[in-house]
């Protein structure tokens, strides 16, 4: 029963998965020998010298906070000598006279250390959350920047906590823990300057507490510096399993797949309560231990205080100075303690958000690239193969050319290399070899942004944003007016559907186009894509089964849309291919045939084949 009921609680030395490019921040428990410490150690020093640099970015009010700090960690120093000092002379007999100037006195220094303390914060917290702000900029502006290939990888969840969590992490160190650590080690030279001046030995056998003081702290920090890492990650990875079966709440439904759903998440949030029950509780211990080893130092300090004063060699202001003293300094080290394991998670924070930094953007545009202008729409393939990962070509040496205006039509079977052809188009991907040319210029040596302001797209999922239909056909052409919007939704087929909708164009969408059919969906891109009026297009036509009605619309909004533009069109009806001025016939990524409907239905090869097994069908 017992056994039972300590199991979820039972501590289980963490397992080490380092996160990529990363490393654990230093208090060193993982195994990896003195090499692998001495890369950590570089690691998080690493990560704080970037996270100095953004502070340094506000040095005057940086050092507006340290002064602050200064000032107030000497007046707290001044207060208590102040009392000692005024007992020593009232029990010498010359009190009296001048105590409402003392304690006139001794409530400034008080007062004045209270405003610097709480100056220092709301400066502080400036400097935090501007800092913060930067990074959150430059962290989203990376996300955008980023190749499609690093999206593969990632789950969007994990992504979005180190967005959010991490963030928050370094936000919250940033606003009082960084500043309180400073001002801890200020208080703790302070004191122990000032004790050593009043009296050495007395000192000293006060400072006998702090090697069990550090014992105690190290050991506690080892175990809770991974575990608060460890806590991060979880988190990460529990915020992308919750993106992930939110997203495909359906597929989970509708493979009634709840349970697993439900059982595979608790194991994820089991993961937390474990890491975060140790973290917590282990460094729950910091103060007891710490309260512990200062009430001991109270009795040293009372015993041979009242020793050493029976025998002269401190009065008995001196003790209460250090009674003072010790309850600062073993303050200071109780803060340390306490903010060293805030830092260390703001610090996996960080190192987690600068990861992201460090991955390697979009290949840059190549030096003195230029812009496509406006595109007329002629488009060339020559020899162009590519492949995801080293070794397993997807396309292999393809070529083919579009005059401006044409349809190519792209069939072939699953997993031949059809959406690939389109993502070398867009630069998604780069080619391993060959050209592609857009109006002559090889894609390569234009601007990315300028080739695609030239397309459109228009996919079978294509993605609505929140927002009214009016954003979300204006995504298109942001400057475009209401009657350039509506009359784009007028050549889509959009517009019957949209005003009869309540509200209209000024109808608010849910997340993805939620309360609206999926057909409506297809209409409302095509309209986007009409507005933005590319010279090339790409459209995935949608394989999922339309209503009849829909479908025509559909049919109907795509030709107007196709008229005078470059189109490549991932085909899947009889209609599209055989109206396509050509036809690329991929097989195991290469182009098979190339033609006309007539010129390959007379070859006789892989087109004719898939054509008359399609016709079957139908
Ligand atoms: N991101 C990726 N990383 C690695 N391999 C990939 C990736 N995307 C696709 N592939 C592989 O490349 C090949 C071509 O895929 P592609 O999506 O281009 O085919 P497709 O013809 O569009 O297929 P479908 O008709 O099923 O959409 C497939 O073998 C696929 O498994």
């Amino acid at each position: 029963m017992w056994e039972a009921l300590r199991e979820p609680f039972r501590y289980r030395k963490p397992k080490m998965e380092l996160p990529k490019g990363g490393g654990a921040i230093g208090l060193g428990v993982q195994p990896g020998g003195k090499a692998k410490k001495a890369q950590k150690a570089k690691d998080w020093r690493a990560t704080l010298r970037r996270v100095w640099q953004y502070l340094a970015r506000r040095k005057g009010r940086l050092g507006l906070v340290l002064f602050m700090v200064l000032l107030s960690s000497g007046l707290a120093l001044l207060g208590p000598y102040m009392i000692g000092r005024a007992i020593d002379r009232y029990l010498g007999g010359s009190g009296g006279a001048d105590w409402t100037l003392f304690l006139t006195g001794l409530a400034a220094v008080y007062v004045l250390g209270s405003v610097a303390g709480w100056l220092q914060n709301v400066w502080m917290i400036g400097i935090a959350q501007e800092t913060v702000y930067r990074m959150r900029m430059d962290l989203f502006a990376q996300l955008h920047r980023l190749p499609i290939p690093f999206y593969v990888k990632r789950q969007r969840g994990e992504l979005m906590s180190r967005m959010t969590n991490d963030m928050d992490n370094v936000s919250s160190t940033l606003n009082s823990s960084a500043i309180q650590l400073f001002s801890s080690a200020l208080m703790l030279t302070g004191t122990v300057v000032v004790m050593l001046l009043l009296s050495p030995l007395l000192t000293l056998l006060t400072f006998l507490v702090v090697p069990l003081m550090m014992i105690g702290m190290r050991w506690i920090t080892r175990r809770t510096g991974v575990l608060f890492k460890e806590r991060q990650r979880n988190l990460g990875d529990i915020n992308g399993y919750i993106e992930e079966t939110l997203s495909g709440q359906r597929l989970v439904k509708a493979f009634s797949q709840e349970e697993r759903v439900i059982r595979e998440f608790g194991e994820r949030n089991g993961r937390i309560r474990h890491s975060g029950f140790w973290a917590q509780s282990i460094s729950g211990f910091i103060p007891k231990v710490m309260n512990s080893l200062n009430n001991l130092s109270f009795a040293i300090i009372a015993g041979a205080g009242g020793l050493l004063a029976i025998g002269g060699h401190v009065t008995v202001g001196v003790i209460v100075v250090f009674v003072e003293y010790a309850r600062q300094f073993t303050r200071p080290l109780n803060d340390l303690a306490n903010q060293w394991n805030t830092l260390l998670s703001a610090i996996a924070g960080a190192e987690r958000v600068f990861e992201i930094m460090d991955e390697d953007p979009e290949t840059k545009d190549e030096e003195g690239a230029k812009d496509l202008g406006t595109a007329k729409g002629a488009v060339a393939f020559s020899g162009v193969s590519f492949s995801y990962n080293a070794g397993e070509q997807t396309l292999r040496d393809i070529s083919f050319s579009a005059r401006p205006g044409e349809t190519i039509a792209i069939i072939g079977p699953t997993g031949a290399g059809k959406t690939s052809l389109i993502q070398l188009l867009s630069r998604f991907y780069e080619p391993d070899s060959g050209r592609i040319t857009v109006d002559g210029q090889d894609i390569s040596e234009v601007r990315r942004e300028s080739l695609r302001s030239q397309m459109a797209f228009v996919l079978q999922d294509s993605f609505l944003f929140e927002g009214t239909i009016r954003e979300n056909i204006r995504y298109g052409k942001l400057d475009a007016t209401d009657e350039q919007v509506e009359a784009a939704a007028k050549l889509a087929n959009a517009h019957s559907f949209i005003v009869r909708l309540p509200g209209g164009y000024d109808k608010v969408l849910q997340g993805d186009g939620g309360g609206i059919s999926q057909g409506q969906k297809q209409l409302l891109a095509i309209a986007r894509a009409i507005l933005a009026d590319p010279a090339i297009l790409v459209l995935d036509e949608a394989t999922s089964s339309i209503d009849t009605v829909t479908e025509i619309k559909i049919q109907e909004g795509l030709q107007r849309l196709m008229e005078g533009r470059t189109s490549f069109v991932i085909a899947h009806r009889l209609n599209t291919i055989r109206r396509a001025d050509r036809i690329l016939v991929l097989k195991d990524g290469r182009l098979a045939e190339s033609g006309s409907h007539e010129e390959l239905l007379e070859k006789r090869g892989l087109y004719s084949d898939l054509y008359h097994g399609y016709a079957q069908l139908h």
